[in-house]
């Protein structure tokens, strides 16, 4: 007869002290979940982004295939959904979030996320995370835990908004936000740049769930865009000339044409704000071109491969010196001159440049979809600074444009402060005139909110607000002003 099997005690040194970050080594039985777990935990305690570290980890302890799926999903699933999961543990814990331990705090997001977003079934999905829990933090934390996991289970997500959400007509941007989601304050810029508290500003937040399609910039003078999708088995892009959309998921930093240096990756919507600079006519020269905030050197390659077309040169200044760097690297051989220095005192000669370029640092609020945590971290607070530097960037880049010369504004985000809140201040200091940038964007529907553009109620042009759920591009935007003849 078969001796019943014992279970050996584990001995207490193999125990992971209390507190501790988790296990160094993911626990062979499940090499997802932990995945997942520790980026929660990066993103946590050391403000990491998940989508850098996660493929790192994945490559690091050779997770691939489904488990490599799983682990993204859970992990930038609960990235994203943090302050919906938060609300929701909150209701379920008689402890506020800010006592709960924070490997527990982890833990309950992704057993949560599992819960209320997958099909896993509800005693895989708290059994196996309790005990990643138990693990890394003990056997009482783990109970409390697999308590209020189990107290979030006895509803649906759709339930627990019905209980959780604001009522819609009386507070429709709350409930908006609570439903995808997204911080309030968020959710409010998107209905001010929208003019839209109801369905759009739903759709608008949808979309920064969305894995962003990847698209590519086929380098002008090298390829077309119709022969960089059949070398790429992607489809030409519908509104960039140079542009390619891919289907497919996987790295395309190896795609040969990439590898090649006959494209980059690149947003279309970047492409379209770099092309619109380029697209306006001017009287005069047309030979020295500026990218004033220029890393990593993105649109610099696109410019600079114009410039190169076009007989004029590019002039790329940038701050941070492993950005000017990757500027270098990245424009090679094109007529591009790289300044490290700060574009708003480059001591570069005013009034000398014919078109130049301020893609300048900003919440990023238009591509939230490409960072799952970011939403949660940005903070109101982000905006004064920013606006603060656009300001004076852009002030700067209307010193260093020639009189009838011409300057592209954008931001990748459509914060109102940030896009006509800036513009319309610099108009009013300089005396530029703000181009109708709609013009420039041909065969692009949908481009803005009338009522809110910049300048248009001292009878200037628009701007232009791109948006994922219209365009399927990041929401950049843009503004093309004239510095007036002397
Ligand atoms: C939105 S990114 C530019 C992206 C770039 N145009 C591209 O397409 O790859 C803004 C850049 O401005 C740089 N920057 C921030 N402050 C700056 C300053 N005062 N002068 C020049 N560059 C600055 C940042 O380091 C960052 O690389």
């Amino acid at each position: 007869m078969n001796q019943p099997h014992k279970r050996r005690a584990r001995p207490a040194g193999n125990r992971p002290p209390r507190g501790r970050s988790g296990p160094a080594r993911p626990p062979a039985d499940d090499p997802a979940r932990q995945a997942a777990l520790d980026v929660l935990h990066a993103v946590r305690t050391r403000a990491a982004y998940a989508n850098l570290v996660l493929p790192d980890m994945l490559a690091q302890r050779g997770i691939s295939g489904r488990d490599a799926a799983l682990a993204t999903e859970l992990a930038y699933g609960a990235c994203r959904a943090q302050g919906l999961l938060d609300e929701i543990l909150a209701a379920c814990s008689d402890r506020s979030l800010d006592e709960i331990d924070g490997s527990a705090l982890d833990g309950l997001r992704l057993g949560s996320y599992q819960l209320l977003r997958t099909r896993i079934p509800e005693h895989a999905a708290v059994a196996s995370t309790v005990d990643l829990v138990r693990t890394a933090a003990g056997s009482r934390i783990a109970g409390f835990v697999n308590a209020v996991l189990r107290r979030v289970a006895e509803r649906d997500e759709q339930a627990w908004l019905a209980k959780l959400a604001p009522d819609e007509t009386a507070d429709p941007i709350g409930y908006h936000a609570l439903r995808h989601a997204h911080p309030r304050w968020i959710a409010r810029s998107f209905a001010e740049a929208l003019g839209d508290k109801g369905e759009e500003l739903a759709a608008a937040l949808a979309a920064d769930d969305a894995r962003p399609h990847v698209h590519l910039t086929a380098r002008p003078g090298e390829l077309s865009a119709d022969e960089l999708a059949a070398a790429t088995g992607g489809e030409v892009a519908p509104y960039a000339p140079y542009g390619v959309r891919l289907d497919t998921g996987g790295d395309p930093g190896k795609l040969v044409p990439v590898q090649d240096r006959l494209a980059i990756v690149q947003d279309e919507g970047s492409q379209l704000c770099a092309l619109a600079l380029t697209r306006v006519e001017l009287a005069g020269a047309d030979a020295r071109w500026l990218d004033l905030c220029a890393g990593p050197g993105g649109k610099s390659v696109l410019l600079g491969a114009l410039a190169e077309l076009a007989g004029a040169e590019l002039d790329a200044v940038e701050k941070a010196p492993h950005r000017a760097k990757l500027v270098r690297e990245a424009c090679g051989e094109l007529p591009v001159t790289v300044h490290e220095v700060d574009g708003t005192a480059s001591g570069l000669p005013a009034g000398s440049f014919d078109r130049v370029l301020v893609d300048a640092p900003c919440t990023g609020l238009g591509a939230l979809r490409r960072r799952p945590e970011a939403r949660w971290r940005r903070q109101p607070s982000d905006v004064g600074e920013l606006t603060k530097l656009q300001r004076a960037l852009l002030m700067a880049a209307m010193d260093l444009v020639r009189p009838g010369g011409v300057v592209a504004y954008v931001v990748c985000s459509p914060h109102l402060a940030e896009t006509t809140g800036v513009v319309t201040d610099v108009l009013r200091r300089t005396g530029a005139r703000l181009l109708n940038t709609r013009d420039y964007f041909p065969g692009v529907p949908a481009l803005g909110n009338d009522s809110l553009t910049a300048g248009n109620s001292s009878g200037h042009g628009n701007s232009v607000q791109l948006w994922p759920h219209r365009h399927g591009t990041d929401a950049m935007f843009c503004a093309l002003l004239e510095r007036p003849s002397a």
